[in-house]
């Protein structure tokens, strides 16, 4: 099943063009990498999906309904994103797990924390403080923060490109686990090659803006 889908979106800033009619079609429970040289337009594409930037064209339609008739709050929800550093609020790892349910007039249970916090393998930690937290625990307290959420997709913008290698692989064995689980629908933007293949069974390779190339991972990365 179709879980997210564009159709001919298009960014243009100042009369550049950022991304130039992607249609993709991304299936449920599905990773999907996106590559590509530096510039290529891989973050700007990822943020047209949740409308942290408009489309000058096209659309996303989210199981098959088009995003624009969904108000942004509850987009944002359902299309949650991990950033390469984590921009955590000042404050416990608690309160930044609460914050976006909160937001919507929700609160969560201690035991709930807790369950997110043991998931992303941060157990027994609600109370700590978020500003002396490690780049690999930090990222695991900002994907707990969109697990709160409950979305259907999750974006990925070079989530362990800042992170030394042992955090990398713990984090992307975690990745792989919670979209199983929960059979979301992941995009992940990497310069890492090896990271693609490790985790998705689908690349785009993008270039100047257009999607250049789509299909099984090491297929694309390996022709030419
Ligand atoms: N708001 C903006 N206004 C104008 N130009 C922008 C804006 N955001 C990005 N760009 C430009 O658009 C192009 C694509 O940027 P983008 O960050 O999407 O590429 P990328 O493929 O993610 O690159 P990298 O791998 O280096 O992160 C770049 O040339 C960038 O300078």
């Amino acid at each position: 099943m179709t879980d997210l889908e564009t159709r001919h979106l298009s960014r243009e800033v100042a009369g550049r063009v950022l991304v130039q009619d992607v249609s993709v079609q991304v299936l449920a429970g599905e990773i999907l990498a996106i590559v590509g040289p530096s510039g290529a337009g891989k973050s700007s594409f990822l943020r047209l999906l949740n409308r942290l930037d408009e489309p000058t064209s096209g659309t996303v339609l989210l199981k098959s309904q088009d995003y624009r008739s969904i108000t942004p709050r509850e987009l944002r929800r359902r299309v949650g994103m991990v950033m390469q550093t984590a921009y955590l609020l000042p404050g416990t790892i608690a309160a930044n797990i609460a914050f976006g349910p909160h937001q919507r007039g929700k609160m969560l249970a201690p035991a709930q924390i807790e369950g997110l916090l043991e998931r992303v393998g941060l157990p027994g930690l609600a109370d700590r403080d978020v500003s002396n937290l490690s780049g690999g625990e930090a990222q695991r307290v900002a994907l707990a923060r969109t697990l709160a959420n409950d979305p259907e997709v999750l974006l990925l913008d070079e989530p362990t490109s800042a992170l030394d290698e042992a955090s990398v692989r713990g984090i992307e064995e975690l990745i792989l686990g919670i979209v199983r689980e929960r059979r979301m629908t992941c995009l992940i933007v990497t310069h890492n090659h090896a990271q693609a293949e490790r985790l998705a069974g689908r690349t785009i390779v993008m270039q100047a803006g257009r999607l250049a190339a789509i299909g099984p991972t090491e297929q694309v990365l390996h022709a030419g």
